[in-house]
């Protein structure tokens, strides 16, 4: 197959200029941040500024000379503006490779003035999106002549300059004044043109897709598209021998991508997944809430009266593994939880805000990364890169998603036992949350609104329940020697149904009073049973709650 239509370049013997000096300038811009500034330091320098509609009134106001995009194209403004600067006498303007002796003579031929830099801001779409504004004046805002100049710019680069930042109107004015962009100044603002009209388009796109034009009964777009722009580059990924950097997603709501660090060494690739597991952890939580991770699991989670409480109860379930551990917050971090932080090593902390005394303690000590990071929006859809791909998902937030089952203990079926007391039933909600930030397999005992033992991440739910009783008995929590015993008297959640009863059987045998697990085995009578029989409770919850 032949595509006769395709240019070749005609500039290969062309070379290109380094640095190319600014006698015309087109400026078009919906954010008039920093304009007035701009222009007179363009015309400072004595480059003649061509300008659209109200961009042009704002720098005439100024007091600052300015051409009219109309007396270059000699057409007025038309269709309530959506057509001003679509016209050859500006794209040929712009679009004029001025190595090539033909482009400059179809200019001269033509009459027309080529321009040197191009400064545009698009119209604000996505924020007219986000305040809920109709489909006709979200279209209304569909920049079309802006993206055009912008890509037409940033394609000419060895010609013309293009700004799209307000921000960085400081470095035009300091390179016109030097005599103009240098060739590498040219590609680097060309690329971020790109980047802009890209991210620009993404944000049409979706919006087509998911809202102008939704697949009939899909719950998912036929396209999706987002753009992450590079926040840091880390030490290293999860081995020293793998390079990462972290990427920000500018459209979605501040998370731990955008967490302010006040205090400590730059986070590491590996503190990003435990603070995000620890953020998800404590944040399943209404009470104050704390959860320690460790390598993405928790190793010790529990709510209480104030966060240092919780603190204290989850470092109780396992104070040998929280060495190095991540901790999250669900409140404000007091004073008390600070000193008791500062007395275990710890890699990050991560709270939605601190108490003044509570920061000094923590930047005492010198190797805790202290970040303040925005609370997480419930539901929405997550990701997951799989080779060639991609995983979209719903959250897992039973609450948000909705729909029988779950959080709620009044929505449980009691399968056998008498049913829970109070205290007893508010263990059993608070371990059905805190299971679900433990990975698959997961056997999750409580006491007290504390995690007691934890069995995660095992590859059948025997062993996971073996793992939570061994951690819930093998430590004494004052000196880390005799058996603890804490698995008797427990209460017990496990992530997804028992599919034999001998998983169940080893809690119940270790004593634990009560168990909530999801139900739906072809086994439950037997599973039931185990529990009848040693007059265990048994609640079933009828949702799952798998993470891989
Ligand atoms: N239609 C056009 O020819 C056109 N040319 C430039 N614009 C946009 O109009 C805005 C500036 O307009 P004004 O100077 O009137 O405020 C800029 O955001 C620019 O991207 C256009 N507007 C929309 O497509």
């Amino acid at each position: 197959m032949t595509h006769a239509s395709a240019p070749t370049s005609p500039t290969a013997a062309a070379s290109t200029p380094d640095v190319v000096p600014v006698r015309r300038a087109l400026v078009s811009v919906y954010d008039k941040t920093g304009l007035t500034e701009l222009a007179t330091a363009l015309a400072a320098a004595g480059v003649e500024i061509v300008s659209t509609g109200s961009t042009a009134a704002t720098i005439a106001a100024a007091g600052v000379p300015v051409t009219g995009v109309e007396q270059v194209t000699q057409f007025p403004e038309m269709l309530d503006g959506r057509v001003k600067t679509l016209h050859p006498r500006v794209h040929a303007g712009i679009l004029a490779d001025r190595r090539l002796p033909q482009h400059v003579a179809t200019l001269a031929e033509h009459g027309i003035d080529a321009f040197d830099l191009v400064v545009v801001n698009l119209y604000p779409f996505a924020a007219t999106v986000a305040s809920g504004a109709s489909a006709d004046d979200c279209i209304e805002l569909i920049d079309i002549g802006g993206p055009s100049m912008v890509r037409a710019a940033a394609k000419n680069h060895p010609s013309v300059a293009v700004v799209v930042d307000p921000a960085s109107y400081g470095d035009v004015a300091a390179a016109v004044s030097r005599g103009g962009f240098s060739l590498a100044q040219r590609r680097t603002l060309a690329a971020a043109a790109f980047r802009h009209t890209a991210s620009y388009d993404v944000d049409v796109a979706s919006w087509m897709g998911e809202v102008v034009a939704p697949e009939e009964g899909a719950s998912f777009p036929a396209w999706t598209g987002a753009t992450w722009e590079r926040a840091a580059v880390l030490r290293y990924g999860e081995n020293p021998h793998q390079a990462a950097a972290l990427y920000v997603d500018g459209a979605a709501a501040p998370g731990l991508a955008q967490a302010e660090q006040l205090h400590g060494k730059e986070m590491s690739f590996n503190n990003y997944v435990d603070a995000d597991a620890a953020w998800r952890a404590a944040f399943d939580h209404d009470e104050p809430a704390v959860a320690i991770i460790k390598h993405a699991n928790p190793c010790g989670i529990a709510i209480g009266t104030d966060v240092a409480d919780a603190h204290a109860a989850a470092h109780a379930c396992d104070p040998v593994s929280a060495f190095g551990g991540v901790i999250a917050a669900n409140r404000e971090v007091s004073a008390a939880m600070a000193a008791q932080v500062a007395e275990v090593f710890t890699e990050v902390i991560l709270a939605p805000s601190y108490e003044p005394e509570a920061l000094e303690i923590l930047k005492r000590k010198k190797n805790i990364r202290v970040l303040v990071v925005a609370p997480p929006v419930r539901g929405g859809v997550e990701l997951r890169p799989i080779s060639g791909g991609v995983l979209l998902q719903q959250r897992d937030a039973i609450d948000a998603i909705g729909g029988g089952g779950g959080d709620d203990p009044a929505s449980w079926t009691l399968a056998t036992g008498e049913a829970a007391d109070p205290a007893t039933l508010r263990d059993l909600a608070f371990a059905w949350r805190a299971v679900r930030a433990v990975k698959s397999n997961a056997i999750l005992l409580a006491s007290g609104g504390a995690s007691v033992g934890v069995g995660m991440g095992q590859v059948n739910r025997v062993d996971s329940c073996r793992l939570a009783v061994e951690r819930a008995n093998g430590l004494d929590t004052t000196d880390g020697s005799a058996s603890a015993e804490r698995a008797r008297g427990a209460v017990a959640a496990s992530d997804a149904f028992f599919p034999f009863a001998d998983g169940a059987q080893v809690l119940i045998d270790a004593g634990v009073r009560a168990i909530v697990q999801p139900g739906g085995s072809v086994r439950d009578a037997e599973v039931v049973a185990a529990a009848e029989a040693a007059g265990v409770t048994m609640y079933l919850t009828g949702a799952r709650h798998f993470a891989h």
